[in-house]
């Protein structure tokens, strides 16, 4: 049974330290669903696990799990499960008995409780390995294995500390996948601490964007990606492209021309954010002004992994930065029209 995660206006201080790591933070996280912290480091995101688990008391403001207080509540009886980047298990004990720990302690007989564990080592796909000892998995069984230890004592919430950090490409995506399984499964509540924002956007339902101790945003991963609330979170996220002017009648009107926005974006002065991989590029193969974008010229191009983005520069000088459709090669120098989908844009404060 999972249980929803409420915190308010919740600080923390460390001791004598000048700057709190936690101010003011309030985020309410859905039974059942899944939240990512996302910040630089430093900015508190494991802090926020720390006092949902009890193992910090909060300075000010309330946690609730379930809707109950767990003010004074000990860390063991939150019904919390935590994972960290470092797998922690027990390395006298074989991988079926890590996982079946919980349930033993809890009073459960040997076979018991190993039947248990058996279980959830079939679910992170470890039902060969029981037998084995920790010393000989690798780093992604290892953290397989602390998930289904976690699991197994049944919590109503887990929290992940970046638990696929230290993991290879390759292997993260796998460990997502897992995640996946484990949801469907089981439906556990879970908040994952992580500052790699493309494994946020695979695993989570919403985004908590977290920075100096403050929540600047927390929404779903497509609002968070096209409606950021300010420049910070939308830099955050990746965002490359930033056009102060200002709005006026559900356009926004700057050097670039008159760009459509949201109806109901406030007016006056306002910065356009654009997503770089939603901003269409093609050659403009007249000197007439377009109708339907905003017309440059591309100053430079750079492979960017697997794909290839253009500078393109403005008359006044501004730029924007777009990602180029894939296999033409022939856009140094080019005229081109940029059709900027009114989904990818949105204006914060100035
Ligand atoms: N036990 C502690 N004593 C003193 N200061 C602490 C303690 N734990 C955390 N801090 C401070 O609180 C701030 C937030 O730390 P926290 O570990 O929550 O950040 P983080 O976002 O998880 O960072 P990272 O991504 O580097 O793990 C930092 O300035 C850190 O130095």
């Amino acid at each position: 049974m999972s249980a929803g995660v409420l915190l308010h206006e919740v600080s923390k201080s460390f001791g004598a330290a000048r700057t709190p790591a936690l101010t003011g933070v309030t985020l309410a996280v859905a039974d059942g669903s899944c939240t990512a912290i996302l910040g630089p480091s430093g900015s508190g995101k494991s802090t926020i696990l720390r006092v949902i688990a009890g193992l910090d008391e909060v300075s000010g403001g309330t946690v609730h799990v379930d809707g109950v207080d767990v003010a004074g509540v000990p860390s063991e009886q939150r019904g919390i499960g935590l994972v960290f980047q470092r797998p922690l298990l027990f390395p006298h004990l074989s991988v079926l008995d890590n996982v079946a720990f919980s349930h033993r302690v809890g009073g459960a007989s040997r076979a018991g409780s190993r039947r248990h564990a058996q279980h959830y080592l079939d679910l992170v796909q470890l039902g060969g390995f029981g037998g084995r000892p920790i010393q000989a998995l690798s780093g992604g069984q290892e953290q397989r294995v602390a998930i289904a230890r976690a699991l197994a004592a049944a919590p109503r919430v887990l929290l992940l500390d970046e638990p696929f950090s230290a993991l290879d490409p390759a292997l993260r995506e796998d460990m997502h996948l897992l995640l996946d399984d484990v949801r469907s499964a089981l439906s556990p509540t879970i908040i994952l601490v992580t500052h790699d924002r493309e494994e946020a956007a695979a695993v989570a339902d919403r985004i908590a964007v977290i920075h100096n101790g403050a929540l600047l945003q927390h929404d779903t991963v497509d609002r968070i990606y096209h409606r950021p609330a300010s420049t910070r979170v939308s830099r955050l996220m990746g965002g490359l492209n930033e056009i102060p002017g200002h709005v006026h009648g559900a356009m926004h009107v700057s050097p670039l021309g008159q760009v459509p926005v949201s109806p109901g974006t406030p007016e006056g002065p306002g910065i356009l954010v654009i997503r770089h991989e939603a901003i269409e590029v093609s050659r403009c193969t007249d000197n007439e002004p377009s109708a339907s974008g905003v017309v440059g010229h591309v100053s430079r191009v750079r492979q960017f992994g697997p794909r290839r983005m253009v500078t393109v520069t403005f008359g006044d000088g501004s730029e924007l930065f777009a990602a180029l459709p894939p296999g033409d090669g022939m856009y140094d120098g080019c005229r081109v029209v940029l059709t900027l989908p009114t989904e990818a844009v949105s204006v914060v404060p100035r």
